[in-house]
């Protein structure tokens, strides 16, 4: 892929020597939207998001305050993203006053910054210029996280997402993403990647699992939310949230008025979230699709589903983590 239309994260025009050099070490795969796809600390990535996390984990340097939101791709990142903002920001910019919050004219991804996407396309960023408590998000694994965002006292909200609503959403993403490039690439083929785990950012479930068991062995540092509940009880998983957050007391109305605002049919309806495009090149709109639970039934046929739930039981059988579809 060469065209400069091409979202950045499917380049490879920026990638540093040390990071080619590390690249030829490293095993590889034929990638789905890329020619290749690199496997580092256990997950595969495009050579561009792996500079961005090679990067990350040399120059982040985490404070106390931080928190940062972590999900699988489309697990729910955009809208736990403009929910945590909403929240965190509430005082600044009350809901209620209408008409001038940030989130009616800005997609969250421009709110929160992607971690390694931000250090790849600005490897001197230092993100110092953001508010207290800065917050951020980040698909890199529990493992492979900066020794920093472990060693301080910030804050990690992990959101999971059924994994066979996780991949319809992804495949569908792909395909509006690099319409060329995924024509040929039969959905049986992806079904298989994905449950070997050689699917971009996969192994979903060792993703998964790492938070899940940090939650456990840490509630104060891990939060553990499901795209799930936060469809069937938003306020409720909200206050769950600010709670750990130590955001103080909210007010009911104002609850209500952050799940509004933050709602798939709010966002996916403003005018910067349907027709916008984000600096790297991804079209706003790419980020909201159906925004519903269990719409895997309209494109996984009955044995590809079946597929993945052997997968599930196989790899989450024992860990106490269920998944509701
Ligand atoms: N406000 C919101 N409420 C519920 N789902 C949302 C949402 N905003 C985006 N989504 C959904 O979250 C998925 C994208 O995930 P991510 O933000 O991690 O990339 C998409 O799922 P679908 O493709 O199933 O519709 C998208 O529609
Ligand atoms: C992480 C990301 C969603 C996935 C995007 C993606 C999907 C598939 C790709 O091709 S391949 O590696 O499987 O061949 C590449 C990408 C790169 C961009 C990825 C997006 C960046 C931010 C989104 O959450």
């Amino acid at each position: 892929m060469s065209s400069s239309s091409v979202p950045a994260y499917l380049g490879d025009e920026d990638l540093t020597q040390e990071t080619r050099d590390l690249i030829s070490s490293l095993p590889k795969e034929k990638g789905w939207l890329v020619s290749e796809m690199y496997q580092y600390q256990g997950r595969w990535n495009t050579q561009a998001l792996l500079q961005g996390i090679l990067i990350c984990q040399k120059r982040f340097e985490a404070k106390d305050s931080d928190i940062i939101l972590v999900t699988n791709p489309k697990s729910g990142t955009t809208w736990l993203k403009a929910l945590v903002f909403a929240l965190l920001n509430r005082h600044k910019f009350p809901v209620s006053s209408s008409g001038n919050h940030p989130l009616l004219v800005t997609n969250p991804h421009l709110l929160v910054p992607f971690l390694e996407g931000v250090y790849y396309e600005s490897p001197d960023s230092d993100f110092s210029g953001l508010p207290s408590p800065r917050l951020m998000n980040t698909h890199i694994s529990h493992l492979s996280l900066p020794e920093s965002v472990k060693s301080s006292s910030c804050k990690i909200v992990y959101c999971c997402r059924n994994p066979k609503d996780m991949f319809v959403s992804l495949w569908h993403f792909g395909k509006k993403l690099a319409p060329e490039e995924t024509a040929a690439y039969p959905i049986e083929k992806a079904v298989e990647a994905f449950c070997e785990g050689k699917f971009i950012g996969g192994p979903f479930w060792d993703h998964i699992l790492e938070y899940w068991y940090a939650s456990r062995e840490n509630p104060n540092k891990v939060l553990f939310v499901t795209y799930e509940d936060l469809k069937k009880q938003t306020g409720t998983e909200m206050k769950r949230i600010a709670e750990f957050l130590g955001c103080g007391f909210i007010e009911e109305e104002e609850v209500r008025e952050i799940v509004k605002l933050c709602s798939f049919e709010s966002l996916s309806n403003l005018e910067v979230n349907r027709h916008g495009k984000l600096p790297n090149g991804m079209e706003t709109k790419t980020f909201f699709r159906k925004g519903e639970i269990g719409g895997w039934r309209d494109t996984l046929s009955e044995s590809l589903a079946a597929e993945i739930d052997r997968t599930i039981e196989e790899k989450f059988h024992g860990s106490g983590l269920i998944f509701s579809s």
